[in-house]
């Protein structure tokens, strides 16, 4: 499935009625019928709906929407916002046709009260004020009918997108606060991106019969990680693989006041799929960490004041006997420099998370891939994101989409930008968006389980690309099925190193 920009749905909505023949008017009956349906299969008989219709084809759908409604004998009452005259184009027939069939609305303009008394008694709203068509600041009076429909605390389901955010997801965000948004055909850039997010509720997608050649016409880049996408290129380990064959990975992480980063990461690589593993720690946390981490091999260094000595590293190990290479989580700047460094010539995959991205910011045209032989992985949260570019939280957040794009393909890495939904970026610029996980995996260890997940898948899939994604989803959808028997306060990581087999079962089948 792929997630678009508003102006994108626009491009492909024109291919689909000129080049394919499918016509707007088609296409704004289907939206409202998909939705009529789903609707109807959501709420009770006695259900009191009012339907708020704005000037462009999101009112349009509201709409074909209310007509449905009214003609399965709902209680719907429908308000439209501007004058009659502004409803324009494809919007203004289904106006007709709504009108011809004996329904019809109330005006805003001086009813503003009434409007309101309705909404006092109404169980559900529907919000089809305005969709992707929005340009600049919310202009009244919508600003005030959504201000009215948020103060009433109801039920409200959004089409197509909550009327008044920003549908690029790149302004400060101010309109519905949706229960549920029915979004039509693909999902849009600003479900992913924050403080628009926050906006939409539950969001589901309807089907509303635009071919998918239209969206690869368009030259869509990204897409959602979906359960079917996973299932197809989760691999199988081969009968006659051994140890050796199914991945050999280093993890070079942990110091005295983290050593549990050093035992996550590697545990989870394990759960993974890793063939073997060594882990390169300070001394000082051996016996500790050997304790946690039954299977993994160690290759221990001198430490100095708690963490790997700065003189310890360089002829400690040897890259080259090793497949992948993770470095960071609880690893502690103040020495791990001229580990770091001694990384980079290394010709296999690099997976830098936590305290070496740290010491990537430091370097980072060192790392650019004509620079490397083997790939690149970051593993940025926001914050890391921040830091490697030089841009606040904030505007990672409002464009998270743009950020990682412009970062991946300028050092050619692979970007992995963690949050609600993650975001896996290539070095060419294509875009996957995972859905999966909850509240839970806001806790101190969850990212070191992804980055041994990550390497250990990376050991296992011949694609880069499909190794980030199953490794994201899996991570995500581990936390989900924690749900069902604990609250989102009380899962740790541990937790999830400890359902990940179960649930990757499920994935395969
Ligand atoms: N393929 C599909 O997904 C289909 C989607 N459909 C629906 O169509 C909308 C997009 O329709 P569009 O008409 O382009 O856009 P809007 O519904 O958002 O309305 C645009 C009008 O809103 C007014 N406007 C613009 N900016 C603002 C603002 N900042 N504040 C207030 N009002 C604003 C303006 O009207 P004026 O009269 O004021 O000029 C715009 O004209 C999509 O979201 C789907 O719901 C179709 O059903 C077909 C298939
Ligand atoms: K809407």
């Amino acid at each position: 499935m792929y997630v678009v920009t508003g102006g994108e749905m626009h491009q492909i909505d024109r291919y689909t009625m000129e080049q394919i023949g499918l016509s707007e008017e088609m296409l704004m009956e289907n939206a409202g019928q998909v939705f009529k349906e789903k609707l109807l299969s959501l709420i009770q008989a006695n259900e009191k709906i009012i339907v708020f219709i704005g000037a462009g084809n999101n009112g349009g759908d509201g709409f074909v929407i209310s007509r449905l409604l009214l003609e399965r004998g709902c209680d719907v009452k429908v308000w439209v916002i501007p004058s009659e005259n502004r409803i324009r184009g494809t919007a203004c027939k289904h106006k007709d046709i709504y009108k011809k069939c004996g329904y019809s609305f109330q005006h805003w303009q001086g009813k503003e009260g009434l409007a309101e008394k309705d909404l006092s008694k109404a169980t559900l709203v529907v919000d089809a004020l305005l969709g992707t068509g929005i340009e600049g600041p919310l202009k009244e009076p919508y600003g005030e009918v959504i201000s009215l429909i948020n103060s009433a605390k109801k039920r409200v389901i959004s089409v197509d997108i909550p009327s008044g955010i920003p549908n690029g997801g790149d302004e400060e965000s101010r309109g519905i606060l949706a229960s549920e948004t029915y979004t039509l055909q693909a999902p849009k850039l600003s479900a992913f991106t924050f403080p628009s997010a926050e906006n939409y509720g539950q969001l589901h997608v309807l089907d509303i019969g635009i071919p998918s050649r239209s969206f690869q016409k368009a030259g869509i880049k990204r897409e959602l990680i979906t359960a079917h996408t996973v299932k197809d290129t989760l691999p199988v380990r081969e009968m006659n693989s051994h140890k050796g064959k199914a991945g050999k990975a280093l993890v070079i992480a942990g110091s005295e006041s983290m050593p549990g980063a050093a035992v996550l990461t590697a545990n989870a690589c394990l759960r993974a799929g890793a063939g073997l593993l060594s882990l390169a720690i300070p001394q000082s946390i051996q016996t500790i960490v050997a304790s946690q981490s039954t299977e993994s091999t160690f290759i221990v260094l001198e430490n100095t004041k708690g963490s790997i000595s700065p003189n310890a590293f360089s002829d400690a190990i040897s890259f080259n006997n090793f497949h992948g290479v993770a470095i960071g989580p609880g690893l502690g700047r103040a020495n791990s420099y001229p580990l770091f460094k001694t990384l980079q010539p290394y010709s296999g995959l690099v997976v830098i998370d936590a305290d070496g991205l740290y010491h990537l910011s430091q370097e980072l045209p060192l790392w650019r891939s004509e620079q490397r032989q083997g790939a690149t992985i970051i593993t940025p949260h926001p914050g890391e994101m921040a830091m490697l570019t030089a841009l606040s939280v904030a505007e990672v957040e409002q464009n998270r989409f743009e950020v990682s794009k412009s970062f991946a393909k300028t050092y050619q890495m692979y970007v992995v930008l963690k949050g609600p939904y993650t975001i896996i970026t290539t070095p060419e610029g294509h875009q996957y968006v995972n859905t999966t996980g909850n509240a839970s995996l806001a806790k101190g260890g969850s990212g070191d389980v992804l980055t041994g997940i990550i390497l250990g898948f990376l050991l296992q899939h011949k694609s880069i690309q499909d190794a980030l994604c199953n490794a994201v989803y899996v991570h995500g959808i581990t936390a989900d099925r924690l749900m069902e028997n604990l609250d989102t306060f009380s899962v740790v990581a541990t937790d999830l190193i400890d359902t990940l087999p179960i649930v990757l079962r499920s994935a395969r089948y």
